[in-house]
């Protein structure tokens, strides 16, 4: 019998979600032997799909369910078929709110062998994580409209931003700073326009610099953050920022260290009151959805992610670097479908 049992739900979702979760799923059961490690998986079929047959999107009896799983494993949402926002804000946003994903963690790393579009750069000049706030900002859904569909329509949309929750936030990149060699932290955000916000992120971080002086702090303001990306990645170690700025730079990350199939990410809930929830940056991709064209790369290093979040570091590891592997021999080669990229890093893994 294994030593380690973990309670996996998987929720594969839309588009491409159900084809890059397979191949996680396999590069996690190719790992899970040599750990020790058993999954007890649970599949929730949420998504487009039970919306046109039954109206659901996230049943509080399946919320419930998924507060008692260890960790969940989230392919992506939203289908052109449905609103815009009906699956995004009522599931995948539902799940970071009520399961308190407070850090949205997104590295920006370029791994070695990697086309970027960055003339010259190396994967040293390119090695960041984001510390993207999650259960905040403009994605409350604090606003409203007035006298919609007229010629004086009204829609606000406000950013909700509390002490207590800048505050944890900050606290988790200043941590992650001061593991890296690096230590530095930079606030990215727009104090001189935002400036209730941008202020409680100011003073915030300042006093909680205080308990961390051995790491240095800089800001940046966002529209230039998005061209130091592309001019100048090297200038950032790890970036702590709001939701929103949070989603649009990640999307750059991932552009700058080679495409957005290789961007992983975790909704963390660092407190572990509730079940943290890994998942590619990428949506649910509906241009190139059933042909077998999506990298599952992000989806497999998120599984490492999650790996390393259950304490598995050492699991972790070893899939990190049979995707660094696989990657590294990409260059040149021909393209691979999605399941055959995940044969070959899983066949690394076991290896
Ligand atoms: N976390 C999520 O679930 C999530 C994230 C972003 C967007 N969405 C939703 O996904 C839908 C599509 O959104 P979008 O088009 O803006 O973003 P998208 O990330 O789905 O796609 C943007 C582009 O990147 C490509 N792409 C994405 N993932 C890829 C992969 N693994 N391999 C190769 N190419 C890949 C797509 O083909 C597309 O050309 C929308 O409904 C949106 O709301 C969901
Ligand atoms: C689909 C959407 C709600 C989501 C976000 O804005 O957070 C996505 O863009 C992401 O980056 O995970
Ligand atoms: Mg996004």
């Amino acid at each position: 019998m294994a030593s380690r049992t973990i309670r996996l739900a998987v929720v594969a979702g839309d588009g491409i979600g159900p084809e890059v979760v397979a191949e996680g799923l396999k590069v996690l059961d190719a790992v899970a032997p040599a750990h020790d490690l058993a999954i007890e998986q649970a599949t929730y079929d949420l998504g487009a799909a039970r919306w046109h047959r039954t109206g659901e999107v996230l049943p509080d009896s399946v919320l419930a369910e998924l507060r008692g799983q260890d960790v969940i494993l989230l392919g992506a949402v939203g289908d052109p078929t449905v609103p815009s926002g009906v699956l995004e804000r009522g599931l995948l946003l539902r799940l970071r709110f009520e399961l308190d994903h407070y850090v949205n963690l997104r590295p920006v790393k370029l791994y070695p062998g990697v086309t970027t579009p960055l003339a010259g750069a190396t994967p040293d000049d390119i090695d960041m994580i984001v510390v993207r706030e999650g259960t905040e900002g403009p994605y409350t859904g604090v606003g409203g409209v007035l006298r919609k569909g007229t010629p004086h329509e009204v829609a606000t949309q406000e950013s909700v931003n509390t002490a207590f929750g800048v505050e944890r936030v900050i606290r988790y990149a200043f941590e992650q700073a001061q593991a890296r060699p690096r230590r530095k932290l930079t606030l990215v955000h727009k104090d001189n326009v935002l400036t209730f916000a941008g202020d409680l992120y100011q003073r915030t971080l300042r006093r909680v610099a205080e308990e961390y002086p051995d790491v240095t702090v800089d800001y940046c303001h966002v529209d230039a953050a998005t061209m130091f990306f592309v001019n100048q990645p090297q200038r950032f170690d790890v970036i702590v920022t709001d939701n929103l700025f949070g989603d649009i730079i990640t999307d750059i990350g991932a552009a700058i260290a080679g495409g957005i199939g290789l961007a992983a990410s975790g909704n963390v809930n660092p407190d572990r009151t509730a079940p943290s929830m890994f998942e590619p940056v990428h949506g649910s991709a509906p241009d190139i959805a059933g042909q077998g064209k999506a990298d599952p790369t992000a989806t497999i290093l998120s599984v490492a992610m999650l790996l390393d979040h259950v304490g598995l570091a050492e699991a972790a590891r070893r899939v990190e670097q049979a995707v660094s592997a696989d990657l590294a021999e990409r260059a040149g080669a021909p393209a691979r479908s999605t399941a055959e990229i995940g044969d070959a890093i899983a066949k690394r893994v076991v290896g």
